[in-house]
């Protein structure tokens, strides 16, 4: 059959994994796996594995500047995914670049930690970045822990703790945030959207895996591509929500790793 329906490119501006569950390669295969054509700036590499992470690597900005320059110069970008992202110069460069050529929908996961608890972004990135990224975008994605950063408020353990950060959350200045449900010790996963100063819990059953690594990585990165093919905000986040909860429960087949193990991306493919 003939398909003449338009493919839209997502940017992914993120950190490596190895192991590829996470960062750039975690986002490139939800964008491939979700019919988007995926782009890469690398931030930093990473030597991390499912067990931990033990070096990053950052790419000097100057060269983070002329790999986003060398790319948007020639492409046209759709959607972009923002992730890791450590200094305020990193950050500073990428807020010019998407400036002057702005994609119709920038999707920001402030990322600061690993699954295995491990730090990626130091205070002064995490500054920096709710500073100079987050007003830029027109949806955040934090988890917990993030969203406590970001407010620096203490983490929310229920779902009422997650709804009284709301307006603050609101009040960073993204256009729309998801506060995402992953670490609460609860027997659901409940996600809350809050758009325009109203805030609608999004349901999620909790899987029990330990293939949690970049789970936060593939979300946003869903999203985007979502995004990026026309869905409205709520419609793709139900998409990508829907397309993660069976990359979770298909990861079963995947044999990487000891620790937190990778979601199965292509699951809707092999
Ligand atoms: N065990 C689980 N079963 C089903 N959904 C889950 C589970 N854990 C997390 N999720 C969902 O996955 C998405 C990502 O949430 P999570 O809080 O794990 O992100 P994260 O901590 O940023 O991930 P990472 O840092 O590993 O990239 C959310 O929609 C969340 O509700
Ligand atoms: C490079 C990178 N970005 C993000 C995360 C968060 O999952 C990770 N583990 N590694």
């Amino acid at each position: 059959m003939m398909d003449d329906r338009p493919i839209p490119n997502v940017l992914t501006i993120a950190g490596s994994d190895p192991s590829g569950g996470a960062g750039i390669q975690a986002d490139l295969k939800a964008f491939s796996a979700l019919g988007a054509y995926g782009t890469s700036v690398i931030t930093a590499l990473t030597a991390q594995n499912t067990c931990g992470v033990r070096g990053v690597h950052p790419v000097p900005v100057e060269f983070i500047r002329l790999q986003l320059d060398t790319l948007l110069d020639d492409v046209m970008i759709d959607a972009v995914k923002i992730g890791m992202v450590a200094s305020r110069e990193v950050a500073e460069t990428i807020r010019d670049a998407l400036q002057s050529r702005r994609p119709r929908w920038i999707v920001l996961d402030p990322v600061m930690v690993a699954k295995s608890g491990d730090i990626l972004v130091d205070d002064a990135g995490i500054a920096a970045v709710r500073e100079v990224l987050v007003p830029l975008a027109d949806l955040i994605t934090p988890n917990l822990p993030e969203a406590a950063v970001l407010l620096a408020t203490p983490t929310a353990t229920s779902r009422d703790e997650m709804l009284a950060m709301a307006p603050g959350l609101a009040g960073l200045g993204a256009e729309s945030v998801l506060l995402k449900g992953g670490h609460l010790d609860d027997e659901d996963c409940p996600d809350l959207l809050v758009e325009s100063g109203r805030a609608t819990w999004l349901a999620g059953t909790r899987i029990a895996t330990s293939n949690l690594h970049g789970t936060g990585c593939s979300l946003s990165s869903a999203i985007a591509a979502h995004l990026a093919q026309g869905d409205t905000l709520p419609q793709a986040i139900a998409a990508a929500k829907q397309w993660l909860e069976a990359a979770l429960i298909e990861s079963r087949r995947l044999d990487v790793g000891q620790g937190h193990g990778p979601v199965h991306h292509f699951h809707r493919w092999w």
